[in-house]
């Protein structure tokens, strides 16, 4: 069975993207996305994106990563779902319904309302998510925020400088999260700039992390240090984010179609 696909990415943090609102596609599970993001043998991406009916909302979105562990959020994915769809859409995700709005060369999300308490991110036990009493390798006393998808993040003098390939498996899979975690490090420019680099659960060092860039900017919004709203710069580019009065995180910047293409689907299941 031929299966068709479109590749798109959001800042280089790439997908591929099937389909399967208006026609069925065999069952997708962890071992296909898998097979499909292998960048050795299969089509290559970050995390494998795929778009279903919903009787909740206007259609589902489910993420699986590169490690094929399906996950509730993926900012970037959602800014280049909006784009790949043309229109305003509410959209379903195990982390909760978002909005996609298509804007000039890009998207903007409202990404709904972030969360603190311990057992929200989740951590293995209680903890004071703003200012945690804990460390690795000179990385210490991060904060923790939820926004979908579980997120550490770490303020450094230098995030270009920390050995993120490193340190951000060894955080990731630390038990004190037990559903493992996106690790961020972040430096603060000045109060409407932040520089940001992210190591992904499922996936590793990544050229963007739109949940990346709205965990931390509220983790620095909460604790003072920058405005409602501030440009997050990665590897791959800039995004813009704003926590609103209502508690609703808003991100803005590119999405991009690459190119489409389809796959014989016996080759990869
Ligand atoms: N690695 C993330 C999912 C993809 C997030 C990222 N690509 C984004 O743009 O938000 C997780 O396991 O929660």
């Amino acid at each position: 069975m031929r299966v068709d696909f479109t590749k798109m990415h959001g800042l280089g943090n790439d997908f591929v993207v099937l389909d399967a609102r208006a026609k069925d596609l065999p069952q997708i599970d962890g071992s296909i996305a898998r097979a499909l993001a292998d960048r050795r043998t299969g089509i290559g991406c970050d995390q494998l994106i795929l778009l279903q009916p919903s009787s909740a909302a206007d259609f589902r979105m489910r993420i699986f990563n590169q490690d094929g562990s399906e996950v509730e959020a993926c900012g970037n994915a959602s800014r280049a779902v909006a784009l790949l769809h043309g229109a305003p859409a509410d959209v379903e995700t195990a982390g909760g319904t978002i909005r996609i709005e298509p804007a000039a060369g890009g998207a903007s999300v409202d990404m709904g309302e972030p969360r603190f308490e311990w057992d929200a991110i989740p951590l293995a036990y209680g903890m004071d998510t703003a200012a945690m009493p804990v460390g690795w390798d000179g990385l210490d006393h991060p904060g923790a925020v939820n926004v979908g998808n579980p997120h550490v993040v770490f303020f450094v003098e230098d995030c270009g400088a920390v050995a993120l390939d490193v340190l951000g498996p060894e955080i990731e899979n630390d038990p004190l999260f037990p559903e493992r975690v996106n690790v961020n490090v972040a430096t603060i420019e000045n109060r409407g700039h932040i520089r940001l680099r992210v190591w992904e659960r499922g996936a590793g060092l990544t050229q963007a992390c739109g949940t990346g860039a709205c965990a931390t900017a509220v983790h620095a919004m909460r604790r003072g240090l920058v405005e409602r709203e501030v440009t997050v710069t990665l590897p791959g580019g800039d995004l813009t984010i704003a926590w609103a009065e209502d508690n609703r995180i808003r991100m803005t910047g590119p999405a991009t179609e690459a190119y489409r293409g389809s796959f014989e689907w016996d080759d990869f299941a």
